[in-house]
């Protein structure tokens, strides 16, 4: 019986795969659907083939994004929850993405957000442990940095703590990379991919330009005014939007494209590779536990993380900047669960 449906399933034309693949039951909630990237997300989400069901979650009005994006004529099915709706929101799921929290105002750092924002995190990330322990985790939240800590911290505590399924989204960083250098060089963004590593703040935030073959082209003031750009493009928007909030539609672009890299790789397709700030072996030595670099996404989440690869003096400079940052980052991510 399962024989016969699996070779159907092969014969069928694409949109009739994509349509039988609604079987795997690929669950996708959003915490904060309500918000400037929430309900962008949503509508992508909406959109992408791997996902079956879409359960949007906030504090104020996901039910009304609920209903305005469940018209929307793709496969997936779509239910809003209400603030005291959140343990049903997390039911089922298989992938959560989290951007509930404030986001910042002209002169804040990321860090300025931690106060309000920690236990926000903390508290979704307590019902996702309790609800849906095996669900894969995609943390969008500020200060990435410490907020991703965090969620590791509670899942640890409530004993459902696996490193393969958490992940800070640090994609917009790698998004803006390729366009800003896409811009320089007078190719598509697709073809000047780079690879960004460390963390999502300012210094943290290192391009690994030398890596790229377009990148490497790039040098003396091009290259300090293209590697500040990508440091600080989150500070470019905050800026143009007055006081109006941060980043979201370019946000919400990059939170679906990684959605949907984590989502091949839970369906087996191998060779999916993008950073993103993952528990990372690659500085435990300095006790920095948590970093990003290149991820190969399988069916378990977090399936190989790759090494850095060679840097250049500059790359070199700019990584020794970010890592004493990103460990205070780290370390009060922690505490904050520890007291
Ligand atoms: N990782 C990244 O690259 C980026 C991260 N961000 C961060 O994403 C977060 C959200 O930004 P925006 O959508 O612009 O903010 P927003 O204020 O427009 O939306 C946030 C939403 O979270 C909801 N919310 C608050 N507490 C909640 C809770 N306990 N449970 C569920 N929902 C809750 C609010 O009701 C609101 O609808 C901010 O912290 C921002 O700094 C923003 C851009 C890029
Ligand atoms: O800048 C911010 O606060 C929002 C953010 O993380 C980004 O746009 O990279």
């Amino acid at each position: 019986m399962l024989a016969r449906s699996a070779l159907r399933t092969i014969a069928t034309p694409s949109s009739r795969l994509f349509h039988q693949s609604a079987a795997r039951q690929t669950k996708v909630a959003v915490l904060g659907a309500g918000g400037g990237i929430g309900q962008p997300l949503s509508l992508l989400l909406k959109n992408d083939p791997l996902v079956t069901s879409l359960s949007l979650y906030d504090i104020r009005g996901a039910p009304g994004v609920a209903a305005d994006v469940s018209h929307v004529d793709t496969g997936s099915e779509v239910a809003g929850y209400a603030a005291d709706q959140l343990d049903q929101a997390l039911e089922g799921v298989k992938v959560v993405v989290i951007p509930a929290g404030v986001p910042r105002k002209p002169g804040m750092t990321r860090d300025d957000l931690f106060n309000t924002n920690a236990s926000i995190v903390r508290d979704l990330a307590a019902a996702i442990g309790r609800v849906a322990p095996t669900a894969h985790i995609l943390v969008i939240s500020n200060p990435v940095n410490s907020t991703v800590p965090i969620v590791a911290a509670t899942l640890e505590k409530a004993g459902v703590f696996d490193p393969k399924r958490l992940f800070g989204v640090t994609t917009l960083d790698v998004v803006r990379a390729a366009r800003f250098l896409a811009g320089l060089s007078s190719v598509s963004p697709a073809e000047s991919p780079v690879t960004v590593i460390g963390g999502h703040s300012g210094a943290t935030i290192v391009p690994l330009l030398s890596q790229s073959e377009y990148g490497k082209k790039i040098t003396g003031e091009a290259y300090e005014k293209l590697v500040n750009r990508i440091q600080f493009g989150g500070d470019e928007v905050v800026k143009a939007k007055d006081g109006a909030g941060s980043a979201t539609l370019s946000m919400a672009y990059a939170g679906a494209k990684f959605t949907h890299a984590l989502l091949r790789g839970l369906n087996g397709e191998k060779g999916v590779v993008t950073p993103t700030f993952v528990k990372s072996p690659l500085y435990a030595d300095q006790g920095i536990d948590f970093f990003s670099s290149n991820v190969e996404l399988g069916p378990n989440g977090v399936e190989k993380i790759h090494e850095i690869g060679p840097l250049t003096a500059e790359e070199q400079k700019l990584l020794e900047a970010c890592l004493p940052e990103l460990k205070k980052n780290i370390e009060k991510g922690k505490a904050f669960v520890a007291n």
